[in-house]
């Protein structure tokens, strides 16, 4: 059976004040959906709050991943229960190389005593890297250290397709890729692309978009989804911005503020 994401009523804040105000969203397994809005209104929040960042209090609402609340879960659970979240500035490493990393990662996944075969590893890493036209030098070089701000992007690409998670966050998958780097990175996620794997992509442009079709689009503004529609939304919102929205809504302001 397809597996469900559903975040309700979700109330974040950081430092005690208020970032998330009842955000509701559901993805299912197979689905692509898109979370787009102005600066600040509360997106890389959402992810960074789904995955159990320590400085996100979560005050109200829960995250359900079939029908279970990963929000009582730890980090490492919560990875363990299928959940993958790319970061908007992934950290360095050092000492610990891009492969070990990797298996590390996915023997963690795994039950004790069934750790991946390294013939295995190593093919599946090969062909992975290959599809991404990765340098094979990545492998063997130290977690992101010293890797471009492209390089790291493919990294997280390559770490989603060889731990294959139920479900990918992924925050501002495009900022900073050339357009070689950006037509790559889609092709890997457009191959996670089926029914086991759902997505939510977190972007400013509809550039990615040309290249992953997603299946559902969201506008967040002021820490809340304020409308979803198809790919037809992403499409308006890339030639007619924001404006008409926040007509619609009858605000001025979209950013996360204390008196609202
Ligand atoms: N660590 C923090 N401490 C205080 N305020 C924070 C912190 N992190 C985020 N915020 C505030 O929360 C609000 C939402 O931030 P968030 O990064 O979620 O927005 P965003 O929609 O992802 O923005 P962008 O499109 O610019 O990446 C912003 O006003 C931001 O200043």
């Amino acid at each position: 059976m397809a597996s469900v994401l559903e975040i309700k009523n979700l109330h974040v804040e950081i430092d005690g004040k208020e970032i998330l105000k009842g955000v509701d969203l559901t993805i299912k397994q197979g689905e692509i959906h898109a979370v787009m809005g102005p600066n600040g209104t509360g997106k890389s929040t959402l992810a960074q709050a789904i995955m159990g960042h320590p400085s996100y209090d979560v005050t109200e609402g829960e995250v359900l991943l079939d029908g279970e609340n990963i929000l009582e879960m730890e980090v490492d659970e919560r990875a363990q229960a299928g959940l993958f979240l790319g970061m908007q500035y992934p950290s360095e490493i050092s000492g610990v190389t891009n492969s070990d990393f990797l298996r590390s990662a996915m023997n963690a996944q795994r039950e004790e005593g069934d750790e991946i075969n390294l013939m295995q590893f190593i093919k599946k890493l090969d062909k992975n890297m290959e599809y991404l036209e990765m340098d094979p030098d990545m492998a063997t070089r130290y977690l992101n250290e010293g890797f471009s701000g492209g390089e790291k992007k493919r990294n997280e690409i390559l770490q989603l397709m060889m731990l294959e998670p139920k479900f990918g966050i992924l925050d501002e998958i495009d900022s900073g890729l050339d357009i070689d780097a950006l037509r790559v990175v889609s092709e890997g996620i457009n191959k996670l692309r089926g029914q086991e794997f759902g997505s939510l992509i977190i972007t400013h442009y509809q550039r990615l978009l040309n290249y992953i079709k997603p299946d559902v689009v969201h506008v967040m503004m002021r820490g809340k989804v304020v409308k979803t529609g198809g790919k037809e939304l992403a499409e308006r919102l890339e030639a007619e911005g924001y404006d008409w929205i926040k007509e619609e809504l009858g605000i001025d302001d979209v950013t996360v503020t204390e008196d609202k």
